[in-house]
């Protein structure tokens, strides 16, 4: 009988974690690539990962490896877990060890220079390889500790979604697919500038009505982005848009969420990146959609906020002044009636 074919996880951080435990519980076999071989010997002998979801125990079929070369060689679905800074770092020049693989992007973030998505720059590394993204309100600490969670596979590939969908549904675990792939995956990076804000109001202890507002703002905001750069306004009404933004603007679990607590509490934002600890996607994304939404004319109040807290010297109260004192707009002003 042959043997069933491992799955490859690479990252070593708390989604890559997560995932590979959620793999190894559906009966796979896990190869969990990271690239710190002390951290990789800590996991095989304690059977837990010493940095990230502390108290998570890690799954026997989940084997941490720091051959990057065989893993790839081994696997033939492949989940990307590390950071946008990282991706192409790690993957650069092994075209053709991807060539006809599944790569399933799990990375929220944008390429600074050249504004690409992570599944745009794994289709540029690895053209010959078959391409899809997983984005939806997936806390790594949730999905580890069985919280029932759903999320979204999104490729134009449908056997891709299908075998996905196969490897990742369980008890505690539901994947709805999707054909928008870019849609899917601009909503996950999007949401984490907003998680940033509404952390930042949560620590000026802004009430509910305030959350409700920014939430929705938020979501009219991004889609309005979204619509210019050609996506279906529809996508960011599901999991991976509105979905997503809920969660990260709500929970203190959201890496995003605490650099904006951090923030709020009057913490630069180096001391409230370097307090957490951990990939905070927004703080860079924020840039990036900043000097794209000025390119392209979007209207991005909050962006333009934040990025004037952050990077232009205002204070908080400036720019919360400014964003009450605008001139008086539609609601829903964001989705086109017709061509979708
Ligand atoms: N944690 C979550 O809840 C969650 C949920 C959904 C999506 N994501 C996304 O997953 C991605 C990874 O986030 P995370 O939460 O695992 O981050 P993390 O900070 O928990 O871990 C990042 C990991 O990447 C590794 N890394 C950094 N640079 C590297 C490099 N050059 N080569 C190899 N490894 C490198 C680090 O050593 C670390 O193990 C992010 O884009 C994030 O937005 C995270
Ligand atoms: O911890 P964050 O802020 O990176 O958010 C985690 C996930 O993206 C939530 O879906």
């Amino acid at each position: 009988m042959t043997q069933q074919q491992p799955i490859a996880v690479l990252g070593g951080g708390s989604f890559g974690t997560a995932f590979a435990n959620l793999l190894a519980e559906n009966g796979q076999r896990v190869r969990q690539w990271m690239r710190d071989e002390e951290q990789a010997e800590a996991i095989r002998t304690r059977r837990e990962n010493p940095n990230y979801l502390k108290g998570v125990r890690i799954h026997d079929g989940v084997e941490p490896t720091t051959d990057l070369a065989a893993t790839l060689a081994e696997c033939e679905m492949i989940f990307v877990a590390v950071p946008s800074s990282a991706l192409r770092k790690v993957l650069d020049g092994r075209s053709e060890e991807l060539a006809g693989k599944m790569l399933v992007s799990l990375t929220k973030g944008i390429e600074a220079q050249s504004f690409k998505l992570m599944s745009q720059v794994l289709e540029e590394i690895a053209p010959k390889s078959r391409i899809a993204v997983i984005s939806g309100p997936n806390l790594a600490r949730e999905i580890a500790e069985h919280e029932l969670t759903a999320t979204v596979v999104a490729s134009e590939d449908d056997d891709l979604c299908a075998q996905v969908q196969d490897a990742l549904h369980g008890r505690t675990f539901r994947v709805y697919a999707s054909g928008d792939r870019f849609g899917v995956e601009l909503g996950g990076a999007l949401k984490n500038v907003y998680a940033i804000i509404a952390g930042m109001a949560a620590a000026l202890g802004m009430g509910e009505n305030t959350k409700g507002m920014l939430i929705t703002r938020a979501l009219a905001e991004m889609t309005r982005f979204a619509v210019q750069l050609g996506a279906n306004p529809m996508t960011f009404l599901g999991l991976a848009g509105v979905g997503d933004l809920i969660v990260t603007c709500s929970s203190p679990k959201s890496r995003n969420y605490q650099v904006g607590f951090a923030l709020g509490e009057g913490l630069t934002l180096e001391d409230a990146v370097a307090r957490m600890g951990e990939t905070a996607e927004g703080v860079n994304t924020l840039k990036v959609l900043k000097a794209k939404a000025d390119e392209l004319q979007v209207y991005m109040p909050l962006v333009a906020g934040l990025n004037a807290i952050l990077f232009g010297g205002r204070t908080l109260e400036q720019v919360i002044g400014a964003l009450m004192s605008g001139e008086p707009k539609t609601d829903v002003d964001f989705i086109p009636t017709t061509g979708f």
